[in-house]
């Protein structure tokens, strides 16, 4: 594999290398953490803070391949989330080509601007559009996702910045303030459930309609992730189990018990008027669990 050095110095270095079908990745080292990106699909597939192990999951069975979604990391699933008419799941943005505009390596961070453009790229959504992504590595983990609508007239999206979170297992795994909170669930079919979750074991598959802050618990590493969302209505809860994992070619033996993705999504159409733009955001860190148990 032939890397080509694209920025280095005292704090790190940033290199590309290009992986099966053309497929380009960025691979960063930095003092404070390592990361990968892939440029199709435009997808972030590795963070890992120094001392810690990898924050997102990525299958081994990953297929690099133009017209198919790579499996883990952060697909950005856009214009639309989940099924839609006759068009695949999550939209266009994970399968298609993006861009490095900006790369910014400073003794705190590692800063990249990746973008897309295009129109008619699917008879499903044909509109004129451009995305920007830009993504913070440090210790801790920061992702701008802008949505530029190049055309004169408004135009509607689903979105969810799907996040595969690497977790001990799911049965280690637990998320405390999706507790109560009013979900659809895609298992049942019933909308408006309420319950609460003692680990994250699939088949799970929900819509929670709730903007808080999330924590991701786990006691097998001892280790909780923080994520925050922004200009994000809903919490995706996805992991499937064993049924489905092992009828997904993309999901090596037993990967279900490696991740839970926790999804900063807008499940409900929102609107973007003519040449506006609206961005999402999210954050996420990584801390140690506080060893204090309630007697
Ligand atoms: O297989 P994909 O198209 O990547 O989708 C994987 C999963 O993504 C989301 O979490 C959805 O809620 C699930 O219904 C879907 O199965």
């Amino acid at each position: 594999m032939s890397y080509i050095t694209l920025l280095t110095n005292d704090f790190g270095k940033i290199s590309q290398y290009q992986k099966a079908n053309g497929i380009d990745i960025l691979e960063i080292k930095h003092r404070l953490c390592a990361a990968s990106i892939s440029l199709y699909g435009g997808q972030v597939l590795n963070w890992q803070p120094v001392d810690q192990l990898p924050v997102f999951w990525l299958s081994d069975r990953s297929i690099y391949q133009p017209g198919k979604a790579i499996r883990g990391g952060i697909p950005i699933c856009w214009p639309w989330f989940g099924a839609y008419k006759d068009a695949g799941n999550h939209g266009f943005a994970r399968q298609i080509q993006w861009h490095l505009d900006d790369i910014k390596l400073t003794e705190n961070e590692v800063v990249l601007v990746f973008s897309t453009a295009g129109e008619n790229v699917s008879p499903f959504w044909p509109h004129a559009f451009k995305l920007v992504q830009k993504i913070s590595f440090s210790t801790d983990f920061t992702q701008q996702l802008t949505i530029e609508n190049l055309s004169v007239q408004s135009v509607k999206f689903t979105s969810a910045l799907h996040s595969y979170f690497n977790v001990s297992s799911p049965k280690n795994t637990s998320i405390q303030a999706l507790n109560n909170v009013l979900f659809d669930d895609k298992v049942s079919l019933l909308n408006d459930q309420k319950d609460t979750l003692t680990n994250c074991v699939g088949p799970l598959d929900r819509i929670y309609h709730n903007q808080s802050v999330q924590q991701i618990k786990d006691i097998g590493w001892q280790r909780t992730i923080e994520v925050k969302s922004t200009q994000c209505e809903q919490w995706v809860l996805w992991n499937p189990g064993r049924k489905i994992a092992e009828s997904m070619t993309d999901i090596h033996k037993e990967g279900e018990n490696e991740f839970v993705c926790l999804e900063a999504a807008n499940t409900k159409w929102l609107t973007i008027a003519g040449h506006e733009s609206i961005t999402l955001e999210q954050t996420v860190s990584v801390s140690a669990n506080s060893n204090v148990t309630p007697r």
